[in-house]
């Protein structure tokens, strides 16, 4: 515990290749962090007589976004529940992250935590905003939160990996807990899955999280069975069930991250293209899981031909980095078929599920954008659907120059699929970063911690 201000940033996510397909243990994604990244400020505060919050959490960018609560350690080993004080929307993984950190801290010391003040600070990208020509390191949207237009680069999961790593680097001895051993990565990376999941109301794939925690890799999800079983914070015998769950003690965590597996070569760069007005189709996920369970045989062909590609893409991308490869013209035509063969499979996958995964209007975004001189490849990122384009270019101010004349006088045609708003496509101000979770200096947010 220390008096300093601690501050923890983690980064966005996303994932090039292996939207669905990442759920099935049997196969793999190929997920980017990205330079946009949520910062968590935690501080000790002055005690007021009478006054019972003991944890207050603020997103200063937002309107209304003060979160103020107290807690309680239950019975029977429930652990911590938090409870917010005054009348607030709650945020639920803010609330949810909060009482699986405090829970795991009463495993290690019997002691309260002294009130505590907390500061969530996001990436302007996080949020669709006008560009100005001067916008300020932080941006104040001035709007609450949940009228903020996401751009679907895992808010969320890089949240609760920061502000988890936040609290546990401020409140535990760094002989306990210190970010850059690889032991207290994996606990992280445990209670954070373990929280997102509960805060989700579901086990997802944890792609989002293993990004915020270890940055771009090749990532195999853990088995489903390891977080099943949690139960709620309050839920007798939680506190143990989560302890040997974030220890590990049963060596049940199977999940695979490859680092190394992983690369942008120098002289290429990801952008990402936000469709503003783009809307996401829901129960996307549920509907293509729903048709591989009736259609086995022909999904598990299809499923196996895009691990197939999306390897192949993993592969050419870390050959190219070590410096592979022919020179010239036809350095990166490899590259581009890649991304070709995962799109054709994509397609197929759309049209067999019935699902817009590369719904039309984008295969036209897409086809539009890798037709330009310097742009090596593009897809559908994640699971896809009408809201975003992931794209790697040459790194070079004339194609990126290129790319933006062509996003922003680039009108969608209605006529082609009726699901398609008339959106504006926007270049996030982004790029892939291959570092996690990392500490941060406290100065570059002053002026934000009031
Ligand atoms: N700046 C912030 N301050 C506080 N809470 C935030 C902030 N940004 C996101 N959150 C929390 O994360 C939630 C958004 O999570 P959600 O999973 O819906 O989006 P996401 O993770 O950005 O989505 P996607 O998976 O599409 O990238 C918000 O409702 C809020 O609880
Ligand atoms: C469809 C899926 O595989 C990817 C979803 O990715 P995104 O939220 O669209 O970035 C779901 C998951 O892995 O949890």
């Amino acid at each position: 515990m220390t008096a300093q201000p601690t501050a923890v940033s983690a980064p966005g996510k996303v994932l090039l290749a292996g939207g669905y397909l990442v759920l099935d243990r049997q196969y793999t994604g190929l997920v980017f962090g990205l330079s946009a990244r949520i910062h968590v400020v935690v501080r000790p505060r002055a005690s007021t007589d009478g006054v019972s919050e003991e944890v207050v959490v603020k997103s200063p960018q937002f309107e209304e976004a003060v979160w103020e609560y107290g807690y309680r350690v239950r019975e029977e080993g429930g652990g911590v529940t938090v409870t917010q004080l005054r009348a607030a929307s709650p945020n639920p993984f803010v609330e949810t992250a909060l009482s699986h950190v405090l829970t795991y801290l009463t495993t290690l010391s019997p002691s309260p935590l002294p009130p505590t003040s907390i500061a969530i600070l996001a990436d302007n990208d996080y949020y669709s905003h006008p560009s100005t020509p001067s916008t300020p390191r932080f941006l104040h949207f001035a709007v609450p939160l949940p009228s903020a237009h996401k751009t679907g680069l895992g808010s969320s999961a890089a949240l609760v990996t920061a502000f988890t790593a936040a609290l546990l680097t401020h409140h535990l001895p760094s002989s306990t807990f210190d970010l850059n051993s690889s032991a207290s990565r994996a606990l992280l990376h445990n209670l954070a899955q373990a929280a997102h999941c509960a805060a989700q109301g579901k086990v997802g794939s944890g792609f989002d999280v293993a990004a915020a925690v270890y940055g771009s890799c090749v990532y195999r999800r853990f088995s489903p069975d390891v977080l099943s079983g949690q139960g709620e914070a309050g839920s007798a015998g939680f506190v143990a069930r989560l302890r040997t769950t974030v220890e590990d003690a049963e060596g049940k965590w199977d999940t695979e991250v490859r680092k190394g597996a992983v690369a942008v070569p120098a002289g290429l760069r990801l952008v990402m293209c936000d469709v503003h007005g783009g809307t996401q189709t829901p129960g996307m996920v549920r509907r293509v899981l729903g048709w591989r369970a009736e259609h086995r045989e022909e999904a598990d062909a299809l499923w196996g031909e895009l691990q197939q590609e999306n390897e192949a893409l993993a592969e050419e991308l870390r050959r190219l980095a070590e410096g592979g490869g022919e020179r010239g013209d036809g350095k990166y035509r490899r590259l581009t078929e890649c991304f070709a063969a995962i799109r054709t499979l994509t397609r197929k996958m759309s049209t067999a599920a019935d699902v817009p995964i590369e719904p039309k209007t984008q295969t036209m975004l897409l086809d539009a954008c890798t037709a330009l001189d310097g742009v090596v490849g593009g897809v559908v990122p994640g699971a896809g659907g009408f809201d975003a384009v992931a794209v790697l270019i040459e790194d070079r101010p004339e194609v990126l120059d290129r790319l933006k004349r062509l996003v922003d006088g680039y009108v969608f045609d209605a006529e082609t699929d009726r699901e398609q708003k008339p959106g504006r496509v926007k270049i996030l101000d982004v790029r892939e970063e291959m570092e996690g979770v990392r500490t941060e200096d406290v100065a570059q947010y002053q002026d934000w911690l009031s």
